[in-house]
């Protein structure tokens, strides 16, 4: 009698793209650790679209993120091929597309947008020109479906923006403007309604085909039209391997082992399979015991060859008709690509890659993103606006005119330690949750390598500058005339100096902020207190002549009193003020208020420079912090 090999169901004399070998995953739990994966292998080949099926908790995406190189914690055993070979981590993440479950991409880009900055980012300017980059797109936008939306946002809660089928699809398309071999992609239907579900399934099937992609995804409960794409599954329960080969010999697989098919469709039949009950004790007990005589039956029939009798009327000598199951076009495609792969790649395979592209073009076009997400964050960049023209009439009118009696004194400073206060809170809380938005893109995209994080930081920080500067600079300029501090050329630019510094270290800080907390709320909440600490040390609330010395030196780190004693030093020298019978003390001039308060300690070019020098200090703290929270902390095999 014929038989067919239904764990593979490979294309002849084709090599796997991908194998795994007794894969066991433990984690640990409270009072000991829990298996995840039992004893898991299994490999895919190019062309193929495989499905990793199975009950909720089975293991899918575990199974996912271990061949795609990012499971975290852990305990991981086993072994896993590319091509043949142990996998270099540099290298397989750029043959690798890994689609995750959530669509982490900038809802304020476009979806032309979005695929152009991933071109741009993942395509060598040395073989592509920037037209050939744009007809990429073009034409994947229309292999997508989604060239009717190009124009369209990406959107999320807040935005309104493409559909979430087709967000799906820009987050394939994303990953697969360069030409990776595999494919991943993580619970892909999930949230989708059916028909953008199978949309996205017979797409991937499309792309698997055209470009002799392998394509893996973890799939919860597919129809019965999805499971027909499908060339392969791999079924889970309770994280072992109850079946894998091609999706249309499953059922009859499961048939030949004693459990007929329950349902029209075979994928709910399968997950009714492997689900456990847990209507009591009893019902558990049987559910488990079916799952692991399950798992037993398929190591059983693996090792024994992996046959199933073949029907009568299918037969034909020599050929079993399954393995065209698994790729009448992947077959032929397979052997050939496999034998294909380029001279490049193979280098790839042995050594780290070099940065797809220059640091320069990097920046560049990592720039005009975030500048053109900064300015469509329209309550940032009109929040600011707005928020500066109504300090400026404020501050300007309370202390409007200044003269130069005593009371002129306490209104002068006043005003410079509110305008100090202005650099550093309405700055930084916003700027933060700006730079914390894009955290969870920019893990993502590190993961996969796309570009430096020093292009990333560059571009970060210099793209919020213009936005903040140039409101306050504008406030600072009408507030001076306004109150009227002193009509000084020199005393004007070195006032509008010691701001611009301060703000330039605000961003600094609200850099490092942002990388030492992962979530806005708690940010919202520390950094508040952080700066009311530094701001006790600004030398107006308390004299810092007369603070205990044990906290003394603080004043020493705080930029805010810098840059208040700069402005505080720079406003009084040269002023003389007028006393009247009714003042019990009086300062005759600004030298004597200087000295009041003890703002002289650091005279003001120093102010300026240390104050520049801690701003570089924030940068180079929240960059190193930035490469540590961001630093991909994968297990390997
Ligand atoms: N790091 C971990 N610590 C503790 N338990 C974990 C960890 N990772 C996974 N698990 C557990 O392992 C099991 C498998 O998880 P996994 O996310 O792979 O399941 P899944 O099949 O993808 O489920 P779903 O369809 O619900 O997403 C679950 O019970 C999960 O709670």
């Amino acid at each position: 009698m014929a038989c067919v090999d239904t764990t593979t169901a490979k294309p002849k004399n084709a090599q796997p793209i991908l194998t795994w070998d007794n894969l066991n995953y433990d984690v640990k739990v409270k009072g000991g650790t829990r298996r995840i994966l039992h004893n898991v292998s299994g490999s895919i080949y190019q062309g193929e679209l495989v499905a990793i099926m199975g009950a909720s908790g089975a293991g899918k995406t575990t199974l996912l993120s271990i061949l795609s190189g990012r499971v975290r914690g852990g305990r991981l055993e086993g072994s896993i091929e590319f091509q043949g070979a142990k996998r270099n981590p540099h290298t397989f993440k750029r043959m690798l597309a890994y689609v995750e479950q959530e669509d982490l991409m900038y809802p304020a880009l476009t979806v032309e947008e979005t695929l152009m900055a991933s071109a741009q980012l993942r395509l060598p300017n040395e073989k592509y020109s920037l037209d050939d980059k744009k007809e990429r797109v073009s034409n994947l936008m229309r292999q997508l479906r989604l060239s009717q939306v190009k124009d369209t946002l990406i959107g999320d809660h807040e935005i309104r923006g493409v559909s979430g089928g087709e967000r799906k699809r820009v987050s394939i398309g994303a990953e697969l403007v360069t030409d990776p071999s595999i494919l991943m992609l993580d619970e892909p239907s999930s949230g989708l309604d059916s028909s953008s579900a199978e949309m996205v399934v017979a797409l991937s099937k499309e792309m698997s085909r055209k470009r002799n992609l392998c394509t893996l995804m973890t799939i919860h409960q597919p129809s019965t039209e999805m499971v027909a794409q499908f060339d392969k599954i791999i079924l889970l329960a309770q994280g072992k391997l109850v079946y894998m080969g091609p999706a249309s010999e499953a059922v009859r697989y499961f048939e030949h082992h004693g459990y007929p098919p329950t349902n029209s469709n075979p994928a709910s039949f399968f997950i009714e399979l492997m689900t456990i009950d847990f209507e009591s004790a009893e019902a558990t007990q049987k559910s488990e015991q079916r799952v692991q005589d399950l798992a037993d039956s398929f190591a059983k029939f693996r090792d024994g060859g992996a046959k199933l009798p073949s029907d009568s009327e299918k037969e034909t000598p020599g050929d079993s008709g399954i393995s065209t199951v698994s790729g009448s076009s992947a077959s032929t495609n397979s052997s050939k690509i496999v034998g294909d792969i380029t001279e490049e790649q193979a280098k790839l395979v042995l050594t780290k890659p070099p940065p797809m592209n220059s640091w320069l073009s990097e920046a560049l076009v990592l720039l005009r993103r975030d500048w053109t997400m900064t300015m469509r964050n329209r309550s940032f960049v009109w929040g600011m606006a707005a928020e500066c023209l109504t300090m400026m009439l404020f501050v300007g009118f309370v202390f409007f005119q200044l003269k130069k009696d005593q009371a002129s004194i306490q209104n002068r400073i006043g005003t410079l330690f509110f305008m100090t206060l202005m650099d550093i809170y309405p700055v930084i809380i916003p700027a933060m949750v700006v730079i914390m938005l894009g955290r969870t893109v920019l893990f993502r995209e590190r993961s996969s390598g796309t570009y430096r994080m020093t292009t990333y930081f560059f571009a970060r920080s210099l793209s919020l500058m213009p936005v903040i500067f140039t409101p306050y600079m504008l406030m600072y300029i009408g507030i001076y005339f306004i109150s009227h501090l002193q009509y000084h050329a020199g005393k004007f630019f070195i006032h509008l100096a010691l701001h611009l510094v301060l703000l330039f270290c605000a961003i600094g800080y609200a850099f490092m902020m942002a990388m030492i907390v992962s979530r806005i709320d708690i940010a919202a909440t520390i950094a508040p207190v952080s700066l009311a600490c530094l701001i006790l040390f600004a030398g107006n609330l308390a004299n810092v002549n007369s603070i205990t010395p044990v906290l003394r030196w603080i004043k020493y780190v705080c930029m805010v009193f810098y840059t208040y004693s700069g402005l505080t030093q720079n406003e009084f020298s040269g002023l003389e003020f007028t006393c009247s019978s009714d003042n019990t003390s009086c300062y005759k001039n600004g030298a004597e208020v200087i000295e009041f308060y003890g703002v002289d300690v650091v005279p003001i070019w120093a102010t300026v420079l240390i104050n520049l020098a801690l701003g570089i200090g924030f940068y180079i703290i929240a960059y190193c912090l930035l490469r540590w929270a961001t630093k991909p902390r994968f297990l390997w095999i």
